[in-house]
């Protein structure tokens, strides 16, 4: 039979079947993946397709026999074949940490993947911050959203966005990213009128990335939550490159490669002075300079 690895915990690898000529679809299978590491030298993960090979139909246990190809593969999160990332940040209670924001963006695009933005509990935000920090993110390029799993709004646009795909959903603790998750689990409970098959998810506290079916073909990669994030693999002249509201006025500044820090004559500088760069994510750049700067200058770890 074909399935998908849902989720893999010490040694295990749960998988969904997709098709199997015996069975009925979208059971979960228990299975260990012997002999895998020998044959292809690649571990399974989250989000690998897979044949497995029934041991017990009864109980539910497998062998991962096959791994098939992979079309992306990401670190960190470890997962397969996802298509892109949405991070979720709550407008209040507790407010962004933009840093936090602009780490987890750059973490992802290094990866090739793709981000929405999703700024959630919008029903708590009563001085319409929501919208300005759209606004900041739009202004880079980033595709942004405002929602309330309380009160279900935005959520019919967002599910738009993640049709069809495997999208790996992440942010700090205590930002709603459960309560999304149920909204739009018991979304498609409710569209195939069925009495609720959801897992209740309830106070659970997210340990384990596990991909959940939100739909035909739809997953959703639920992460643990994260405090810090740190930079991997970047050198700080490499920086500005993630600061895509940078490029337009780059070309204004007066010195080659010019880390629009201390620099006169600075493109970048001057775009902020005119509000044409947000404080927020200039500020952000400093602070991920001085950063990256100080771990070369230490001569610093990288891994
Ligand atoms: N007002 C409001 N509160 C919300 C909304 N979404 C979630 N909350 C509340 O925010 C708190 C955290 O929600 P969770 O869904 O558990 O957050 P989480 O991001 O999954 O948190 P972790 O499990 O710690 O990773 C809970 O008290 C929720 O009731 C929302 O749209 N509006
Ligand atoms: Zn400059």
């Amino acid at each position: 039979m074909r399935g998908r690895i849902v989720k893999g915990i010490g040694g295990f690898y749960y998988v969904k079947v997709v098709s199997d000529a015996e069975g009925p679809e979208s059971e979960t299978y228990e299975c260990k993946a012997k002999g895998i590491f020998r044959k292809d030298n690649r571990k399974p993960l989250v989000g690998d397709e897979v044949i497995v090979d029934v041991l017990d139909r009864e109980k539910r246990l497998g062998n991962v026999r096959e791994l098939l190809p992979r079309h992306s593969e990401l670190i960190r999160p470890a997962v397969a074949n996802a298509d892109q990332a949405v991070v979720i940040f709550s407008i209040v209670k507790p407010r962004p940490n933009f840093n936090l924001l602009d780490r987890f963006l750059i973490m992802m695009e290094q990866q090739g993947v793709d981000c929405i933005i999703c700024f959630s509990k919008e029903d708590l935000d009563e001085n319409g911050e929501g919208g300005k920090y759209r606004q900041i993110y739009e202004n880079c390029g980033y595709r942004t959203l405002t929602i309330s799993a309380k009160y279900k709004k935005g959520i019919r646009e967002l599910r738009e966005l993640l049709s069809g795909r495997i999208t790996v959903a992440a942010g700090p603790s205590g930002v709603g990213k459960s309560s999304l998750i149920n909204c739009l689990q018991s979304e498609i409970v409710m569209e195939i009128g069925e009495i609720s098959t959801k897992i209740e998810r309830g106070k659970h506290t997210t340990r384990h990335s596990e991909l959940i079916d939100i739909g035909e073909n739809t997953y959703i990669l639920d992460t643990p939550g994260f405090s810090s994030l740190g930079l991997f693999e970047l050198e700080k002249e490499q920086l500005a490159g993630y600061y895509h509201e940078f490029d337009s006025c780059e070309k204004f500044c007066k010195f080659g490669g010019c880390s629009h820090i201390n620099e006169q004559n600075c493109g970048v500088k001057e775009a902020l002075a005119k509000n044409l760069i947000s404080e927020i994510r200039y500020e952000n750049y400093r602070l991920l300079y001085e950063e990256l700067d100080k771990v070369r200058y230490r001569g610093g770890r990288r891994n």
